[in-house]
């Protein structure tokens, strides 16, 4: 069903805003696509599928019942991943069918999200990531023409985060040379993974393995739970739906059971570990954690997936504030657009700068994954400890910011921001999600600052320590950094913050077990601080990484767009700095003055954008069908669109609902 939407005239505001603009959109948008021949191909993408016109609903999808919305989400799947498998992959290449340009363009099609989204954003990576070559050859071809659909089942009733807890076993009969898979208990149910519940007829289960009466711990396993013809759960399999949730809506979120459910040997995952016919466990793999490689990458992809969905927050908020007029501020003139507000502009320029931030630090984070895993396969995983700290806490602290921005977007746009329509709500229940899954908050900030507790110890003791690191070889021993306003100062200053309140861990820690606590309970009573000291580190490497990438990738940018690029970054800067005014204090010899003028300069930074605002966020070049918006549509037409999307609502199918006369008119006559 396509709903044929009439083409409107571009709003004077807009239109006005537009002819102020002063640098070459283009030019930010390669910057933000990572070249022109990308952006380029990025579009021609997105006019193959956006082109087929599957993506309107006649019906808006939050009209629908939770099961013709996922009906919907379904049929729509299935053209989707037609034209991915017919059409993109042959642009995009077979080995890059995670691009994030498919997955930008998947959001045409889902306001919400797909049910085939984790067999594209988890099953297929970890077969690559998981499987042995005659594996990977058995499963992949078959994974990515959709001959079968997976999920990703890790986490249970029980346990999330505490991965060794799992309690579902995968116990190895050499007799037959299968493993018996098998739910002890209700809290090993598998529980949340995504398509699971009702689309996935295989799926990806981390048990605990047990052969020859030992146990070793978590592995992975690939499991067909579901007859390919039929598509009824197997003798042995108990699967559903978890229920309905804050978002993810469309996405039959599962359960699984087994009851001595039995699998070929075969299908346990070996890359990193195998269990001979005889039952012999052999590992290979020279780390540990290694079986934990989907996460590590999926936190790695999330990064730039928060500078999209933030990207498309900001479009919405800052294109209706641009046609948003409210309150006289002298009488009897116009009243002005909400945009010219500085507290406006507060709340939205961050939301620019932070999309610019996480894009272009998850572009240096994701060529640091490829060369870690590039050592990986060579037998190398000495950098590993160091891409696990850096992906834990740029996930953490990307989808948490993503998520208190996107909410500031909302509030932006007052009360038309809390419709549906608006996309907002959507685009903030997605969000949320991601401040969880793949790894808590507290959680992941917590596993960097045992690596941070570390280096710390190490740069102490006059050691050399790792790049992302290596500011604590100046700073470990030093009190308080030298104020500077400069840009220079200002990283400098976040990395006196991060290692002030990492020393201040290490010191807790070990007066902590002066006075008699274990390491442990000593390590526990600093948690909070811990979390804090990793957040801070976070926040130095990502000022710093933005700055130089942005002055790396604008080279051979035209003067305006250097301006502009500067200006955003130099804006992200002082946003933080002025948020960690406390800290600056605590760290740094910043006086009262110097952080008076620091306002005085953001303050007149918001005016200089002003004029740019609009043109900022069409650099990010998001066509309507992947905005979903009544607010953030190109032409600004936002009054029309809410009357329209209004008029949808089956509410407003009958002038008369049947209630009044089954319950109101009896309640006003007194016969109820
Ligand atoms: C038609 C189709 C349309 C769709 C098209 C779209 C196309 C798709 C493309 C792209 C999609 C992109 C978007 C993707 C969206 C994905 C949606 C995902 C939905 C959600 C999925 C999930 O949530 S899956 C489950 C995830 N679960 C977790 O993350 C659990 C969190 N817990 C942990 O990670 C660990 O348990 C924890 C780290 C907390 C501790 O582990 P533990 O085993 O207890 O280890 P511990 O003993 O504490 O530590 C020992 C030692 O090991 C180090 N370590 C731990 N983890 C790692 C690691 N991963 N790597 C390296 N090292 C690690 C740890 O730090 C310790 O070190 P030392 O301090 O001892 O040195
Ligand atoms: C929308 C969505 C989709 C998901 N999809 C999948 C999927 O496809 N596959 C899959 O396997 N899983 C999936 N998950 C599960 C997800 O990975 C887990 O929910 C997540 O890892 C958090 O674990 P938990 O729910 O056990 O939280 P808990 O660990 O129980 O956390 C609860 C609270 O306890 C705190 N806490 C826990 N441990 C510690 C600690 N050691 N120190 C300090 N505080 C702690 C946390 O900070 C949090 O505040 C999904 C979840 C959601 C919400």
């Amino acid at each position: 069903m396509k709903a044929n939407r009439p083409k409107r005239d571009v709003h004077p505001d807009l239109a006005r805003e537009r002819l102020k603009c002063n640098f070459n959109i283009e030019e930010v948008t390669n910057i933000i696509d990572g070249g022109k021949d990308k952006t380029l191909e990025r579009k021609k993408i997105e006019d193959i599928a956006l082109n087929n016109g599957a993506c309107l609903d006649e019906i808006p999808d939050e009209c629908l019942s939770i099961k013709e919305r996922y009906e919907n989400a379904i049929r729509k799947s299935c053209i989707y991943s037609n034209i991915v498998r017919n059409e993109m992959l042959e642009i995009t290449g077979m080995e890059n069918f995670e691009s994030p340009v498919l997955r930008r363009t998947a959001d045409a099609f889902f306001k919400d999200i797909s049910p085939f989204m984790l067999h594209l954003g988890m099953f297929v990576p970890t077969l690559i990531g998981q499987s042995t070559p005659e594996q990977m050859a058995e499963w992949l071809p078959k994974a990515l023409d959709m001959k079968i659909i997976g999920a990703y089942a890790q986490t249970e009733l029980g346990h999330g985060t505490f991965i060794r807890g799992l309690e579902t076993t995968a116990t190895y009969d050499p007799d037959k040379e299968e493993f018996v898979l098998h739910s002890p208990t209700i809290t090993s149910y598998k529980w949340w993974a995504g398509g699971l519940g009702k689309t996935a007829n295989h799926c990806v289960v981390m048990a605990q393995l047990y052969t020859q009466g030992e146990c070793h711990g978590t592995h992975l396993f690939i499991v067909q739970i579901r007859d390919l013809d039929t598509h009824m759960p197997l003798p042995g399999i108990k699967v559903g739906e978890i229920g309905p949730r804050m978002g993810f809506s469309s996405a039959d979120n599962g359960f699984l059971g087994f009851n001595s459910f039995r699998i070929p040997r075969q299908n346990m995952l070996m890359k990193h570990a195998k269990v001979e016919k005889d039952g012999c466990y052999v590992k290979s793999a020279k780390h540990g954690k290694l079986t934990y490689g989907t996460m590590v990458f999926i936190r790695v992809t999330l990064v730039s997936e928060m500078s999209f969905n933030l990207s498309k927050a900001a479009t919405i908020a800052i294109r209706y504030s641009a046609v948003r007029r409210q309150t006289e501020l002298r009488p009897n003139e116009p009243e002005p657009q909400i945009l010219d507000y500085p507290t406006q502009q507060h709340k939205l320029f961050i939301c620019i700068a932070t999309a610019h931030a996480f894009q272009l630090t998850s572009k240096w984070l994701w060529d640091t994954f490829q060369a870690v895993m590039a050592d990986v396969r060579k037998g190398n995983v000495d950098a590993l400890p160091e891409l696990h700290a850096l992906s834990s806490c740029l996930k953490a602290v990307s989808t948490s910011d993503a998520l208190s921005h996107i909410e500031q977007c909302r509030f932006a746009c007052g009360g038309h921001g809390y419709m549906l329509s608006s996309n907002l709500p959507f685009i903030y229940s997605f969000v949320a999600a991601t401040r969880t899954y793949e790894g808590d908050y507290t959680v992941l900030l917590l596993q960097t600052a045992r690596f941070l507790v570390k280096a710390w110890e190490q740069a102490e003791s006059g050691n050399n320590v790792t790049p992302t690191v290596a500011y604590l070889n100046r700073t470990a021993n030093t009190k308080r950094v030298v104020w500077d306003n400069t840009h220079e100062g200002i990283i400098q200053s976040f990395q006196a913050i991060a290692a002030g309140k990492i020393g201040q861990c290490v010191r807790s820690i070990r007066d902590r077990i002066k006075s008699g606590m274990d390491y442990e309970d000593a390590w526990l009573m600093t948690t909070v601080q811990l979390v804090a000291a990793a957040e801070a580190h976070c926040r130095a490497v990502l000022v710093n990484t933005y700055w130089n990438e942005m002055i790396r990738l604008t080279k051979s940018s035209s003067a305006n767009v250097k301006t502009v690029m500067h200006q955003l970054a130099v804006l992200y800067l002082m946003y933080w700095a002025l948020e960690k005014t406390g800290d600056l204090l605590k760290y740094s010899s910043v006086s009262k003055q110097d952080l008076d003028d620091l306002q005085r300069r953001y303050e007149e930074l918001l005016a200089a954008l002003r004029p740019n605002a609009v043109s900022l966020v069409d650099a990010f070049d998001l066509r309507d069908e992947i905005l979903h918006s009544s607010l953030g549509s190109y032409d600004g037409c936002v009054y029309e669109r809410l009357m329209e999307e209004a008029q949808k609502s089956p509410l407003n199918a009958e002038p008369v609902n049947p209630s009044f006369h089954k319950y109101i008119k009896p309640l006003m006559q007194g016969k109820l």
